[in-house]
């Protein structure tokens, strides 16, 4: 049975929680990367929250992302999600599944930044398997040839993903797999003495007061 959400995390994982000290976890990734899937199991794991980016999004909008994308186009879209990402950033003890799109604005990368950034890589082929069984609309997507859509996107998006914190190849495991794939790769970060949150995450604001979490 999966563990109910504030189940308290695994020994195993207990540590590396501890270690993250309450720092945001950022998958990022192409449609299709499994993200939405992954950042559950690896939440439960780390005894963190999960959070849908694109969820959030459209439940603040009162509408769905394809509606969205329908009435006030990309640029619309993006501007509400670089809001809830600035929300976002504003809690700790997170894994938050970004919308793919979500490293094309730079300003979601300073909110990013101040948390681990995750790219879950997969081949364009293994993507495409996944969202033609898929029943979420993908916009982007919505084209005469969505193959050439999503290579053109993945040429442009290649290199911002890259910029990541760190990247997980996946080798055909279910989600729970890559989430493990996650948690084993996580400590590298950590131990790089050249790495640190862009920002100095403080879980104390100057006043004192403690940043909220959704714990
Ligand atoms: N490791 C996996 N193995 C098999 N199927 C997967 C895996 N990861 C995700 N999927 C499936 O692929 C589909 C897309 O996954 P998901 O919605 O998590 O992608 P996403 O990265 O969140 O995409 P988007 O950017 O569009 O939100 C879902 O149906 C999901 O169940
Ligand atoms: O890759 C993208 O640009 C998108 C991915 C989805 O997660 C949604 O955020 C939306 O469909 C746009
Ligand atoms: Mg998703």
């Amino acid at each position: 049975m999966a563990p109910a959400d504030d189940a308290p995390p695994r020994p195993s994982h207990r540590d590396l929680a501890r270690r993250l000290d309450g720092l945001n976890i950022y998958l990022v990734g192409m449609m299709g990367a499994g993200k939405s899937a992954v950042g559950r199991p690896l939440a439960e794991a780390l005894g963190y929250r999960f959070i849908d980016a694109d969820s959030a999004l459209a439940e603040v909008a009162g509408r769905p992302i394809a509606e969205i994308f329908a009435s006030d186009g990309e640029d619309g879209f993006r501007a509400l999600e670089t809001a809830v990402l600035n929300g976002i950033a504003s809690w700790h003890s997170l894994v938050v599944a970004t919308g793919g799109g979500a490293v094309t604005r730079p300003e979601n990368w300073g909110h990013m930044r101040q948390g681990v950034v995750v790219w879950l890589d997969a081949p364009a082929q293994e993507l495409l398997r996944r969202l033609s069984a898929d029943p979420t609309p993908r916009p982007l997507l919505d084209t005469p040839d969505p193959a050439a859509r999503l290579e053109a996107l993945l040429h442009d998006r290649r290199p911002l993903y890259a910029q990541a914190d760190l990247t997980v190849a996946q080798q055909g495991g279910l989600p729970s797999a890559v989430a493990l794939q996650v948690l084993d790769a996580l400590p590298s970060v950590l131990r790089d003495p050249a790495w640190a949150p862009a920002d100095p995450v403080r879980l104390q604001d100057a006043d004192g007061q403690a940043r909220p979490s959704l714990n």
